[in-house]
């Protein structure tokens, strides 16, 4: 392989890398965008079909530049070097282009963006570098390396103060000789820290950490999901109900996001009477529903179930709301049960819901509404309802993790 070699880019691919089109195949370049000429060096890892962008020669005119010094180093941002309107239209063809491929024929609406305030919950990783320097930051792009942060404008205010608490709270506990991760969540009440790595905590350090709590405006802190301290329920506004987060529990990554997803999938269901919320989380799609519908909800996260329960409890004006612990992996919804229910909204982790999709191509419910945070496994439970005899009215992708290649989608489906 050349040291340096000049490339033109053809497109940005489906991971946001630039493409160049060679005699021996595809070269990806991540930082490169179409129609650019590029000189290029060898990727790190010497893999034959990546190059590292060295220098743009001829720019792109939707090129921009990226507003994060850390961009480019840092693994948390793919893109941030591309004009809007050609990226907004990049990612919605994502969608258009894995329906194509899937032999899925339906609409696809424009792309609505849902980065909002930004980001309201990140992961950080804490590591001892050399000459025994504590590193907190993201792995860098394409490597397990911590890249060292203090800022990272793509998050929500309210998570004001999170990269310092982070610091703060992996100072004592790294001490324990093992790499860390920090969960951190914003919520109504102040930052919610789960701490993965660590080992079990002495009550001096515990004390150590409560007075860091107080310092870093934590409402709660948690290790592996266990509670170290609490100086508040760390608590979150869901349509009008009040939820209780446990520790760990999925949320959507930016508030815009999940009343995006919410008010799409409300919509779709606007005519339902009875609905089963699967994978329904701790609940932002059965407590907004429940204000017309009455909700049954499925989740595998026993402390999700919980929390929604108990909201949905304690809120006024809902119409009943049962919840409940269940594999839907291993024990999917089958068509018997399937008949309590007029519409049926599901939203599975990215492997999709493949076991639930097959009980629900072989049910009678009127109306599926999906929600998917991976187009390849959408299109593959899509396939699975369209040979049971759905037809998708429309899907509209949502673009929540702005600056990356991942998209949502909300999709209709109708027997
Ligand atoms: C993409 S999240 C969606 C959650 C919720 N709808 C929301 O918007 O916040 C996927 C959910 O699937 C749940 N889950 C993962 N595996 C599961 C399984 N095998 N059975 C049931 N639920 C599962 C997770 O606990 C998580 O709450």
């Amino acid at each position: 392989m050349a040291e340096t070699e000049r490339l033109v880019i053809d497109h940005v691919g489906h991971h946001g890398d630039g493409v160049a089109i060679s005699g021996g195949g595809k070269i990806y370049v991540p930082y490169a965008l179409g129609g650019e000429t590029i000189e290029a060096g060898p990727a790190p890892g010497h893999h034959p079909d990546r190059r590292r962008l060295l220098k743009v020669e001829t720019a792109s005119p939707a090129r921009i530049a990226p507003f994060c010094p850390h961009f480019g180093v840092c693994g948390g941002c793919a893109i941030q070097h591309w004009d809007a309107e050609p990226y907004r239209a990049w990612k919605r063809e994502l969608v258009v282009t894995a329906l194509a491929q899937a032999g899925i024929d339906c609409d696809v609406a424009p792309l609505v963006d849902a980065h909002g305030a930004g980001r309201r919950r990140i992961t950080l990783h804490a590591r001892v570098g050399t000459h025994d320097v504590l590193k907190v930051g993201y792995a860098a792009a394409g490597s397990h390396n911590i890249i060292p942060i203090d800022r990272c404008p793509i998050l929500d205010p309210q998570l004001n103060g999170a990269i310092e608490a982070a610091w703060a709270v992996a100072e004592p506990l790294i001490a324990m000789g093992k790499p860390l991760d920090i969960q951190i969540t914003a919520t109504d009440s102040g930052l919610d820290i789960d701490v993965r790595g660590s080992g079990p905590l002495s009550t001096a350090l515990i004390t150590r950490l409560s007075r860091i709590a107080g310092q870093h405006r934590l409402a709660r802190l948690t290790r592996h999901g266990e509670l170290v301290l609490m100086r508040t329920p760390p608590v979150i506004s869901i349509g009008t109900a009040q939820v209780v987060l446990p520790p760990g529990s999925f949320l959507q990554a930016t508030v815009a996001g999940e009343e995006t997803l919410a008010a799409l999938a409300s919509e779709h269901c606007k005519r339902a009477k009875s609905i089963a919320d699967l994978f329904c989380g701790v609940g932002p799609f059965a407590l907004r529903l429940a204000a017309k519908s009455r909700v049954t909800a499925f989740d595998s996260d026993a402390g999700a179930v919980g929390a929604l329960q108990k909201a949905a409890t304690t809120t006024s004006g809902l119409k009943p709301i049962k919840a409940e612990a269940r594999d839907l992996f291993r024990r999917p919804l089958m068509p018997q049960e399937l008949r309590d229910y007029d519409t049926v909204v599901f939203d599975p982790p990215r492997q999709g819901a493949q076991a639930q999709a097959t009980q629900l191509a072989a049910s009678k419910v009127p109306t599926v509404v999906a929600v998917s945070c991976n187009v390849a496994t959408f299109t593959r439970d899509a396939k699975i309802l369209i040979d049971g005899g759905y037809r998708i009215e429309g899907i509209t992708p949502v673009d929540q993790f702005r600056h990356t290649p991942h998209v949502e989608l909300v999709a209709r489906l109708k027997r």
